[in-house]
């Protein structure tokens, strides 16, 4: 693959609505457990093994047209996330390796996919900026319904989003992972900062 590679009109565009609909009355759609790099965001994780994608889709109906597009045939393991930025929210630089909680063997993935789902119009800030190294190699100015893929090792960051209204994306990091590796994630689970407490509380 090229370093990132953009797909427009990726979805009919009732697609983008029925997902923003679901995700937001998702239960487990809240202020994020990702780190501190993502400021101000909320969202949830799925985090799955290629074998257990047919659960995941009976679970979350409405990620299937996504997964099915966006998966990568030589892929085994993914981290899905939906991310929502408001006014004042960003992502500072960081690779994506949500999988490392896992496995700290585990690199970066092969492929970082995201959709984007929702955008304030006339957004100002919000462009996603890739890096290789030191070099910048894009700026990604968000439009509702492109599907990007990218380079899982390139370093990126979300600049701050300096206009009311709601930035959606749908993340999926994908992993190509060693049989070994494989079996230090999870089959299937939702990382959820309300899953965290619901857990902590049984206890
Ligand atoms: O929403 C984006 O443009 C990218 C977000 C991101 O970097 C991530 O979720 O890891
Ligand atoms: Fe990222």
């Amino acid at each position: 693959m090229k370093q990132y590679q953009l797909q427009p009109n990726a979805f009919p565009s009732n697609y983008l609505n029925d997902l923003w609909g679901e995700i937001q009355a998702c239960p487990y759609f809240t202020i994020n457990n990702l780190n501190r790099d993502f400021v101000g965001t909320k969202g949830f994780s799925v985090v799955f093994v290629r074998s257990h994608l047919p659960q995941v889709v009976q679970q979350f109906p409405y990620f299937k047209p996504y997964l099915d597009l966006a998966l990568q045939a030589n892929c085994n393991a993914f981290y899905l996330n939906p991310l929502l930025l408001k006014e004042g929210s960003r992502v500072d630089p960081h690779i994506d390796r949500s999988l490392r909680s896992y496995c700290k063997t585990i690199e970066p993935p092969a492929v970082v996919s995201v959709l984007y789902v929702r955008v304030p119009p006339d957004m100002e800030g919000g462009e996603l900026v890739l890096r290789s190294h030191k070099r910048q190699l894009g700026q990604i100015k968000p439009q509702v319904n492109t599907l990007l893929h990218f380079q899982g090792d390139l370093t990126h960051s979300v600049n701050a989003v300096k206009t009311p209204g709601n930035r959606l994306s749908l993340v999926c990091e994908q992993y190509s992972l060693s049989e070994a590796e494989l079996a230090e994630i999870p089959e299937f689970t939702v990382e959820s900062r309300v899953a965290q407490y619901a857990t902590k509380k049984r206890k």
